[in-house]
């Protein structure tokens, strides 16, 4: 089994025990549920540098990236920094992870939240929306077209924004639909742990131009994403790069300074 296997499998037993925990009049009821949201895809839309900066502190291709940090003190230095919006990790096991991250952003930060999860059930979405996201990701690898349509739908129904993560052409042909709002290329296949910005400037011509286009993983340089703006991307997801310094927010406004300059 591959780890992709192995966290969607994993995932499965996790999201049963949280329903049978939590009902979702429960989720509907909380504070957060009822709220206006933030669109990402907007944000990117009018922003020069595009960055969308994650909450990770480990993850399967790297072990540990950093475990001292505060995600309320990373939300705000991302938030001075001036990226587009943030992501939050929220599995445990694999990235150490979890719905108060989620929670303890949102407290701190008025920028859109991005709920980076292996979304494979409606009740995540509701979960994202109770814990304070603006944005819901959707990973083409585990989902069939089918669930890619009703999950969308689900997200866009409740006023959330949707990124739909492809690797490849096949991936990307069985996602264009209209409830998506950005399509992202993850540069790195999430079965070999292989990172290629090649990826992304393979696939941007076939990304139709109603959707923004997000390049995800791998990105470290200033260069790289001035190249990936030539094909058309106007998003950048960043984690490691970012969380495996002492001051995320620091070097991320560092980063985008120069970015813009
Ligand atoms: O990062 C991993 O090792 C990983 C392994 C298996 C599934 C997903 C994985 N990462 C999720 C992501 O997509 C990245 O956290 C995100 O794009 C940021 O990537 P990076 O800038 O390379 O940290």
């Amino acid at each position: 089994m591959n780890i992709l296997d192995k966290i969607v499998a994993d995932k499965r037993n996790e999201v049963d025990l949280r329903k049978s925990l939590i009902p979702i009049s429960q989720l509907e009821q909380s504070v957060l549920y009822n709220r206006n949201t933030a669109s990402l895809a907007a944000a990117l839309r009018n922003s020069n540098s595009g960055i969308i900066a994650e909450h990770k502190r480990r993850s399967p291709s790297k072990s540990l990236i950093n475990q001292k940090l505060n995600v309320q003190d990373v939300a705000t230095g991302y938030e001075q920094a001036g990226v587009c919006g943030m992501s939050v990790l929220t599995d445990s096991k694999y990235f150490g992870g979890s719905l108060d991250d989620l929670l303890l952003a949102r407290s701190v930060t008025k920028i859109p939240l991005l709920r980076k999860e292996f979304i494979i059930d409606e009740y995540q979405i509701l979960e994202a929306r109770a814990h304070g996201a603006d944005v819901i990701l959707l990973i083409a690898a585990i989902l069939s077209k089918n669930e890619i349509k009703t999950l969308s739908e689900a997200a866009k129904s409740l006023g959330l924004d949707v990124l739909l993560e492809v690797h490849n052409i096949e991936e990307l042909h069985k996602s264009i639909m209209p409830s998506l709002d950005m399509l992202g290329v993850n540069n790195r296949n999430l079965k070999t742990f292989e990172v290629s910005l090649e990826t992304s400037k393979n696939l941007s011509k076939l990304i139709p131009d109603e959707f923004v286009k997000v390049s995800e993983s791998g990105i470290s340089s200033i260069e790289a994403i001035k190249d990936l703006k030539q094909y058309g991307y106007q998003g950048f997801l960043i984690g490691e790069n970012f969380m495996k310094t002492e001051n995320p927010g620091k070097y991320a406004s560092e980063f985008i300074k120069e970015l813009e300059s």
